[in-house]
């Protein structure tokens, strides 16, 4: 696996919606059939969907071949505004598409762990196997925004969930961090099958939990990497002071 990472400053908010917007884009060009994108949800990757649902860029999108899924989901309707497919599908995937070929995990389903059987099948089903190969990554894309905890989807220090490679997707029954709600989360081997994982950093907010990450600590944020490209997209705010790279 690839250890190596890319950190790219850029200068604020809607700098790194921008770049995020053209790493996305260029991704799913480079894929002729079936370019499949792992989304993340929380309030980082907000405005890269607005602007993916301007005019500019959703014009640059196959929408008839991409794929959408997402990297975790909270257990709760679809209705609720703590669902984050849902808030993906608000920002831009029913604007542009309202034939997008979204994969949501189904939170409708009895519990986490049945969503979880559920969404693996749907994986599985879409890669048309039920093993990772480096040479076929599963997604083109994956988005990761990163906790005050240093954990990335839902993925917690210290859980159980960071440890588990046999299994593509796992409930999780309950977050230490907010909302304290159940998940349902992708597990590091099929986030790491992807050409680019890219991070949004963007905020002062998001200084402190990126020194400790630049620092090497052990922490989810830190696990996850690509097979292929790791990148850590990083407006000025967020990075430490000094830590211009
Ligand atoms: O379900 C979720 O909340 C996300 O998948 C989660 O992993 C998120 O990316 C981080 O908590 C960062 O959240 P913010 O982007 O809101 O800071």
């Amino acid at each position: 696996m690839a250890e190596h990472r890319t950190i790219i400053e850029v200068s604020d908010a809607v700098a790194l919606a921008a770049a995020a917007a053209e790493r996305l884009i260029k991704q799913i060009e480079a894929n002729t059939e079936r370019p499949a994108i792992c989304l993340t949800g929380g309030s980082s990757p907000k405005r890269l969907y607005e602007l993916l649902a301007t005019d500019a860029y959703r014009k640059r999108i196959p929408w008839q071949r991409a794929h959408w899924f997402i990297g975790d989901d909270r257990f709760v309707p679809e209705s609720d505004p703590l669902n984050n497919m849902a808030m993906a599908k608000g920002a831009f995937l029913d604007a542009c598409a309202p034939v997008a070929n979204v994969h949501a995990i189904k939170t409708d389903a009895a519990n986490p762990d049945e969503a979880a059987s559920l969404y693996v099948r749907e994986l599985q089903t879409f890669h048309g196997s039920d093993k990772l190969d480096a040479a076929k990554p599963l997604f083109d894309l994956v988005l990761l925004g990163v906790g005050p905890d240093g954990h990335v989807a839902s993925l917690f220090p210290g859980y159980p969930g960071i440890e588990v490679s046999d299994r593509w997707v796992i409930g999780v029954p309950e977050a230490h961090v907010k909302p304290f709600v159940p998940r349902v989360s992708l597990t590091l081997p099929p986030l790491a099958s992807c050409h680019e994982m890219l991070f949004l950093m963007s905020g002062a907010d998001k200084r402190a939990i990126l020194g400790r990450v630049l620092a090497g600590e052990d922490l989810p944020a830190n696990r996850a990497r690509s097979r292929g490209e790791t990148v850590w997209l990083c407006d000025r705010a967020a990075l430490p002071e000094g830590d211009s790279v």
